[in-house]
């Protein structure tokens, strides 16, 4: 990557560069999958390698290990880690209690195993994220290829009586293909439009034979990192209940913008 950044990608950095900040030498921590939380990633080895700090980082991709690596974050699995101290990630939706929906890149069973394994899970997302009432965005469910069609029409049974407004769900593809996860499996994903009582409807689905995981994350995260176009970035405390405001300079960083 060259030039002058897209100010969504201006908003993503200046979360992500904000939320490192929590990061402090001796830590493991989780490491998200997503554009946002790739410049993260980039963020943290910058640090590494220029300031020395001494971090192990776990991530949840194959993709996040593989630009880890190249960045010289030292990679460890999570049951080397055992437990985690913070993870950041990305997210398709948070609302105002920081209940996000995840999965859109397909990493949102391992995303979820990660950041529950930590003290704190950190989100950082650009503003367009926020939401009043979770579901415009398709809710990712991920399913055991075995009999998917079933588990599907199983997940779209257990909707009746929901307060969600879509029923529908779509098997992602990749290309002509179904869209395989990490994990090896599929992922379906769900229409709804608006998600009433999202506590409720993760438990609905992770019953259902099939199901894997789904892409709510309720009560996992505690801290959100919000970035503007403009490098303005706020930070939500779920526990403190802060709001603060800062802005975040566009470093003039080749190491940073190249495309790694
Ligand atoms: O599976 C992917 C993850 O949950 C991502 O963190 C999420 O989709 C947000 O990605 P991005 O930062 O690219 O919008």
């Amino acid at each position: 990557m060259s030039g002058e950044l897209s100010p969504i990608d201006k908003a993503k950095f200046a979360a992500a560069k904000r939320a490192v900040d929590y990061v402090e030498d001796g830590m493991r921590v989780g490491l998200g999958t997503g554009s946002t939380a790739a410049w993260m990633v980039r963020c943290l080895g910058e640090m590494v390698r220029e300031d020395g700090l001494k971090i192990r980082g776990v991530p949840t991709s194959t993709r996040t290990a593989e630009l880890a690596r190249q960045v010289g974050i030292e990679v460890i699995s999570l049951d080397e880690a055992k437990w985690l101290d913070l993870t950041i990630d990305g997210a398709d939706e948070f609302d105002a209690d920081l209940n996000l929906i995840k999965g859109g890149g397909g990493a949102l069973l391992q995303e979820k195993i990660v950041a529950t394994a930590s003290d704190q899970m950190i989100v950082i997302a650009d503003a367009a994220k926020e939401v009043t009432q979770l579901g415009a965005f398709p809710l990712p469910v991920e399913v055991i290829p075995f009999g998917w069609q079933t588990t599907k029409a199983l997940v779209e049974e257990a909707l009746v009586g929901l307060d969600v407004m879509g029923r529908d769900g779509s098997l992602r593809m990749n290309g002509e293909a179904p869209f395989v996860t990490d994990e090896s499996n599929y992922i379906v994903d769900l229409h709804l439009n608006r998600i009433k009582n999202p506590r409720q409807l993760a438990l609905v689905l992770n019953q259902i034979p099939g199901v894997v995981e789904n892409g709510l994350f309720i009560d996992i995260c505690d801290i959100a990192v919000v970035g503007h176009g403009d490098g303005k970035v706020e930070v939500r405390d779920i526990n403190a209940g802060t709001v603060e405001e800062e802005k975040i300079d566009f470093l003039d960083n080749e190491n940073l913008f190249i495309d790694l």
